[in-house]
């Protein structure tokens, strides 16, 4: 018998660790680093530290591009952290909230020699526990033994790297009728993820076939539109209007995904939101908080679709990508059905950004 836990379980470990501002600790069998989150770090640990060694700051590429620091790495920037600046220097440098007050950030060198392994597997991480993807690190002797030691996390490179990238399988968890304003016929399924991650809803309406194309809608929270009515946004209407279309239908499915944000999360989200009020645009506030556009990972719609019984569908949504992606994952797009609700004087130019920036279809 073991109870040792598993690569995902301690993964699963490892994101709670950093969002709690615990360092945890990344190997490649030959070298190794001991990480902390920028977003959970304090004094008394950045002490700890510097206690430890010289001190870098990893941050991505797209954040890099807005402070002008030079990126060497492809993704990654790896900067090093003055002996004598405070928590706040390296808070400034990863979070955008400040950078129109002051501009001028740094100097900052960023390194060239040595490899971007692990600081980049550390971003990766911290992004999948819905922070701010910027992290601290050293250079670390005797990981194993330092770990053991300090009571730390500790995760082989290797091991890690592929089970980050991959969609974890989702498993139904329960099902039971829900009689909504949409349909009286309506079902809510709930699917959780191996990885410890969010969970995932799918509302059946109807009992469709699973032999021919259902009218399908993949909607991403939305906490301030879907339930605020936030007007920045058009999800809220997207949302009612999909599920009263199947409604008048008869039979759909709209399967809920918890990748608020596109997939940031909604303290993320709130940040992009501050900085769209400084005058960026929905693209650029995710670019300089150091995010790709769109962080989504669709490969869960698809899972759960076929999870339900469905291999082909008619897709409610203007956006091209979320087509791609069915097709991708093995789920036949028959018919795109447009979606165009909730236009107003707020979201207007968010949309017409998604139009612009990220293809969609108007
Ligand atoms: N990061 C970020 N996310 C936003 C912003 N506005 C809305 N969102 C999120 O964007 C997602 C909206 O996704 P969807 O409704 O699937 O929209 P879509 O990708 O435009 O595709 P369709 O609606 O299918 O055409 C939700 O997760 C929202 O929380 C924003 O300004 N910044
Ligand atoms: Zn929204």
């Amino acid at each position: 018998m073991s109870l040792l836990p598993t690569m995902l379980e301690r993964i699963a470990r490892a994101r709670v660790d950093l969002r709690m501002g615990l360092p945890v600790i990344l190997t490649t069998g030959d070298t190794a680093i001991l990480a902390i989150a920028v977003e959970s770090l304090s004094a008394a640990r950045l002490a700890d530290l510097r206690d430890l060694g010289q001190v870098s700051l990893a941050l991505t590429a797209r954040r890099a591009a807005t402070l002008k620091a030079r990126v060497y790495d492809e993704d990654i920037a790896r900067i090093a952290v003055p002996t004598d600046v405070e928590l706040g220097w390296i808070e400034a440098i990863a979070d955008p909230a400040d950078d129109l007050q002051t501009p001028m950030k740094g100097p900052l060198t960023s390194a060239r020699s040595g490899d971007a392994t692990l600081p980049r597997l550390a971003i990766a991480l911290v992004k999948s526990a819905r922070l701010l993807p910027a992290t601290v690190y050293v250079a670390l002797e005797n990981a194993g033994d330092f770990a053991l030691k300090h009571d730390l996390t500790l995760l082989p490179q290797s091991a890690t790297e592929p089970l980050l990238n991959k969609s974890s399988p989702l498993h139904p968890v329960a099902a039971a009728r829900l009689p909504m304003e949409a349909s009286q016929a309506g079902r809510l399924h709930i699917f959780r993820p191996e990885d410890g991650g969010e969970e995932h809803y799918a509302i059946e309406i109807g009992r469709p076939d699973r032999n021919t194309p259902v009218l399908a809608r993949l909607h991403s929270a939305c906490f301030t539109g879907d339930v605020l009515g936030s007007l920045k946004c058009d999800c809220g209407p997207q949302l009612r209007g999909a599920l009263g279309q199947m409604g008048t239908e008869g039979a759909g499915v709209l399967l809920y995904l918890n990748q608020e944000g596109r997939g940031i999360g909604l303290a993320n989200k709130m940040r992009a939101y501050s900085l769209q009020d400084q005058g960026f645009d929905t693209v650029e506030a995710n670019h300089r908080l150091g995010f790709e556009d769109d962080e989504r990972d669709f490969r869960l719609g698809a899972s759960i679709l076929r999870e339900l019984g469905f291999s082909s569908v008619r897709l409610m949504t203007n956006n091209p990508g979320k087509i791609a992606m069915m097709e991708k994952t093995g789920i036949t797009v028959v018919e795109r059905v447009p979606l165009k609700v909730g236009e107003n004087e707020f979201n207007r130019h968010y949309l017409a950004t998604k139009a612009s920036k990220s293809g969609h279809m108007l």
